[in-house]
């Protein structure tokens, strides 16, 4: 798609304080991204399935920045996957998180905008996220949702229950999703990963621009409104 800067992007908003904007990282950004998720993936505390409570695996690979979350809280270490510190986040990631604030909402929603944590899910074609609330954070500061490689149906619902009203988005590469205001304890999840992106070049025919060869990133920029 066009990196031109007078095309501005379509701004949706799916519900009060829940913003989509299509098409919002360059193609420069998705690869950066991607090279970055891949070196997170790595370790110290490398990117692994979640075990929750009842036992049971998230179907998602999760690799955590900043603090690292082990179902339902932070941590300044991985203990639930090798008890190394966590990878600290970095100063970049939070510039770019004040630019979706600014692009989503508006500058001066931007300007005291400071995310300290992240959580980086990769979605395989089977992968998928029930609905939940993001709500292990002491802040109601905005989530700023960003997502790289293969399409998903990403289901944003309301603040009371799992279940209608909700609205389905379709989430492709490139494309940022904040919410944040009376959208910020909403429930939303990921019931479906769709087939890689259209755009990518077909199986066989080199690497995709971002460089992610099948699969989908999420990335999350959160404030926790932990100390330490
Ligand atoms: O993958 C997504 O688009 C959403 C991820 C999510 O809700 C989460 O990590 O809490
Ligand atoms: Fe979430």
């Amino acid at each position: 798609m066009s990196d031109g800067p007078l095309l501005p992007r379509e701004r949706v908003e799916i519900a009060p304080g829940a913003v989509h904007v299509p098409d919002w990282l360059t193609v420069d950004e998705q690869r950066r991204l991607v090279a970055a998720c891949r070196e997170w993936a790595a370790g110290p505390a490398p990117m692994r399935r979640t075990r929750l409570p009842n036992g049971g695996l998230m179907s998602v690979q999760t690799v955590c920045l900043g603090w690292h979350w082990i179902p339902y809280r932070y941590s300044r270490i991985a203990e639930d996957v090798d008890g190394q510190p966590v990878t600290p986040f970095p100063d970049w990631l939070g510039d770019l998180g004040r630019r979706a604030l600014a692009d989503a909402y508006d500058a001066r929603a931007a300007r005291d905008y400071r995310p300290d944590a992240a959580l980086v899910n990769f979605y395989d074609g089977q992968a998928r996220m029930g609905m939940h609330r993001d709500e292990d954070e002491r802040s109601d500061a905005p989530v700023v949702s960003l997502s790289i490689g293969a399409s998903c149906i990403f289901r944003f619902g309301n603040r009371e229950t799992r279940g209608r009203p909700y609205t389905d988005v379709e989430l492709r590469s490139g494309d940022l999703f904040v919410f944040g205001g009376p959208s910020r304890f909403c429930f939303h999840g990921v019931p479906r990963t769709l087939a890689d992106d259209d755009r990518q070049p077909a199986l066989g025919q080199g690497d995709p621009p971002h460089g992610l060869r099948g699969g989908r990133l999420n990335l999350t920029l959160r404030v926790t409104g932990l100390d330490g």
